[in-house]
């Protein structure tokens, strides 16, 4: 069953379209990853989710209910994140806790939520003195203090160290254990590989692709790498004609490629015919990152 549909979503600023027929689907229980290059227009989507941006075009439902029409109903059941400057610096986290409670009919007990989040030690610590992992922590806390069946986490991890990331990854796989379901904005593939189960490549304001991350890797140009250190020259001509040949690198003698398990088969027998050995022989397959690149090349061109 869907928690978030949009279909056909438009939105122009000043007659700049920069959500240009935008459409996804987001299961029950599924963390639903948005990706994109800055200014895709993936914020001001999550926003017409959440009833922040009246759409100029389309259709936008959150369990049903519309979030310009609806919009008292559908905060009820659609936790967003705060954003840094929404919260007062001299509030503590038990204060921003128990006043962000009050704001729902039927709040989550914020005790164990904090517990669970890691911050009953710093229940009295001001909100200007925490450290920006911590700030994270009592962001997902006050977007799911309203008990809703869904959260919007934009951008997130940004800011983060890797370890404070890593934490952060952890809490989100345990928002979706508890049974809510996330959609999540992010900059980062290594975080949308880690934790989407589906993943919109938004890139100028349209859905370039949506698919698992092992789907998205499988359908781009160069889903799988091979590198090698030839023992003499290959011609770039070989190369080029290779089949199903993504990519072509040379760096200090050394060649990678991307392609398809086709392009590889292809080069070990080039490699073959003309009596060439590969050093430091290596196949791998490609990341989310490769893939990403190579569904929104287009747009740097
Ligand atoms: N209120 C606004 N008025 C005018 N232009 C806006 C407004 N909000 C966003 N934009 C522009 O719309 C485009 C899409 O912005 P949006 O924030 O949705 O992109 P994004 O994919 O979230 O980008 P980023 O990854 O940089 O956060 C950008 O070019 C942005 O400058």
């Amino acid at each position: 069953m869907s928690v978030i549909e949009v279909s056909e979503l438009r939105k122009s600023y000043g007659g700049r379209t920069v959500v240009d027929g935008v459409s996804f689907t987001v299961d029950e229980g599924e963390i639903f990853g948005i990706l994109g290059p800055n200014g895709a227009g993936k914020t001001t989507t999550v926003e017409c989710v959440e009833g922040l941006r009246v759409p100029d075009a389309g259709r936008v439902r959150v369990t049903g209910l519309d979030p310009i029409a609806d919009h008292e109903q559908v905060a009820r059941v659609l936790g967003a994140q705060l954003q840094q400057s929404e919260l007062q610096p001299k509030l503590t986290v038990r204060e921003a806790l128990e006043l962000y409670a009050c704001f729902y009919p039927n709040p989550a007990d914020w005790r164990p939520l904090a517990e669970r989040l890691g911050l009953t030690a710093k229940l009295g610590t001001r909100f200007g003195k925490l450290s920006g992992g911590q700030r994270q922590r009592l962001f997902i806390a006050l977007a799911l203090i309203g008990n809703p069946r869904a959260v919007v986490l934009d951008e997130l991890t940004t800011g983060l160290d890797p370890r404070a990331r890593r934490d952060t990854w952890e809490l989100i796989e345990d928002v979706r254990e508890s049974g809510v379901t996330v959609l999540l904005v992010t900059h980062f593939m290594e975080e949308a590989q880690r934790l989407c189960d589906r993943i919109a490549v938004i890139d100028k304001g349209r859905v370039a692709a949506l698919d698992t991350p092992a789907g998205l890797i499988r359908r781009s140009a160069g889903a799988t790498v091979i590198s090698f250190t030839p023992s003499a020259p290959l011609d770039d001509h070989d190369l080029t004609s290779l089949p199903a040949i993504a990519s072509i690198e040379r760096k200090d003698g050394r060649i990678t490629l991307s392609g398809t398990d086709e392009t590889v088969n292809a080069v070990i027998t080039l490699l073959a015919r003309h009596r060439v050995t590969a050093h430091q022989l290596r196949v791998t397959d490609a990341t989310l990152d490769d893939a990403f690149l190579d569904l929104t090349k287009e747009a740097a061109a």
